[in-house]
């Protein structure tokens, strides 16, 4: 599967860009602000429907205009994929594949399998557990879509059993008997959700661990392990004995919405004994294990893009990550540098074809 071409209107800086793509690496270099990421986000909103860097579709459109597309054609199963994204002011997105418009965007994930690598993951690291969590539902997603669907149920359960312990605070009252109907439901879909996360988990370290191990020569201890509260009882259970808790908050304390990733570096939090080259190579080595993982997954090679990846490395490290390129595992892959020597020196060492664009 690879992108052939794409055109962007009002996307971001652009007011009207096309690019067509051959070569199995394609560079966008330039100077800082010039839209080089803005490109890598466009594809990015194909693959999920959504750019990776603003989380407000509306913030997507170029400045005083009214409206944004992206229009781009891939092919998959040797067969031509047009795919539109488009919003304009005061309407909602629309993502149509050949003429169609989704109904759910839901339906589109994992039909483009891509994962980026991008500076702005190190909110895996700085942030909350909300990011991790999200980094975990967005890959078994792209291969489970009835993870998904258990997710957003999850999610208006939880909403409206928080809205219950509020109306219960509000008007001093409290009913058990429908508070366990919602209890119940979170138990269902959380055990589903919680059994999917445990058996992801399993499977991601050992590949995790193999990236990080060759892109630092095994010069690092590093550690990734799932918490969550279903270790400790079954949400019902949970749920029952805190619900007490949950009364004085107004919202449920207990749950697979807490579940959290810990990354660690010689048994510490790498977020505060990290250098930051080492949380570079650590979040390098989870995405490039989120990209074996979907590939092994779906056999299909997701696109890749790399935005800005090699500051901050030393050659070594460059080199390994070139090396894990060269080894011919990858299909296409996009990468924005500022430096262009730099990037075709690179992707030289590579022997794959490539293409650079100066923007
Ligand atoms: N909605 C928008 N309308 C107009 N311009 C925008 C919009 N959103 C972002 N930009 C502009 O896009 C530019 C940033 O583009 P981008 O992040 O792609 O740069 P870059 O080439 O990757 O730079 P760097 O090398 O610094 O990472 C900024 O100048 C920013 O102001």
């Amino acid at each position: 599967m690879y992108l052939k071409k794409i055109s962007l209107f009002n996307y971001k800086n652009f007011s009207e860009a096309s690019f067509e793509f051959d070569g199995k690496i394609i560079c966008f270099v330039g100077k800082n602000g010039i839209g080089k990421t803005n490109v890598l986000d466009a594809i990015y909103h194909l693959s999920y429907g959504k750019s990776y860097f603003n989380p407000l579709a509306v913030q997507n459109i170029k400045h005083g205009e009214e409206f944004f597309v992206i229009d781009a054609e891939f092919i998959k199963n040797e067969r031509i994929e047009q795919l539109v994204c488009s919003l304009k002011k005061g309407q909602k997105k629309v993502l149509k594949r050949n003429g169609k418009a989704y109904d759910k965007f839901s339906d589109h994930i994992g039909f483009i399998p891509l994962v980026i690598i991008s500076p702005a993951d190190r909110d895996l690291i700085i942030e909350g557990s909300e990011t991790r969590r999200k980094f975990i539902d967005s890959i078994i997603s792209q291969l489970d879509s009835h993870y998904l669907q258990q997710l957003i149920q999850y999610q208006k359960v939880m909403s409206q059993r928080n809205a219950l312990l509020k109306y219960f605070a509000l008007n001093h009252v409290f009913d058990n008997d429908t508070l366990s109907i919602y209890n119940e439901q979170l138990n269902d879909f959380g055990k589903y959700i919680f059994e999917k996360r445990k058996e992801f988990i399993a499977e991601f370290i050992p590949i995790f661990n193999a990236h990080h191990h060759a892109i630092t020569d095994s010069q690092e201890s590093v550690q990734l392990v799932y918490e969550s509260h279903l270790f400790e009882n079954d949400l019902l259970t949970l749920l029952q004995q805190n619900i007490n808790k949950d009364r004085a908050l107004h919202y449920t304390s207990m749950g697979i919405h807490k579940d959290d990733l810990s990354f660690e570096i010689d048994n510490h939090p790498i977020k505060k004994f990290g250098s930051q080259g080492q949380q570079k190579s650590f979040l390098i080595a989870l995405k490039l294990a989120q990209f074996e993982f979907l590939k092994k997954q779906s056999g299909v090679k997701p696109i890749l893009l790399f935005d800005d990846i090699f500051d901050k490395l030393d050659e070594t490290r460059v080199a390994k990550i070139v090396e894990m390129v060269n080894s011919d595992t990858f299909g296409q892959l996009f990468i924005s540098d500022t430096h262009p020597e730099r990037t075709e020196a690179i992707v030289k060492l590579t022997h794959q074809s490539y293409k650079i664009f100066n923007l």
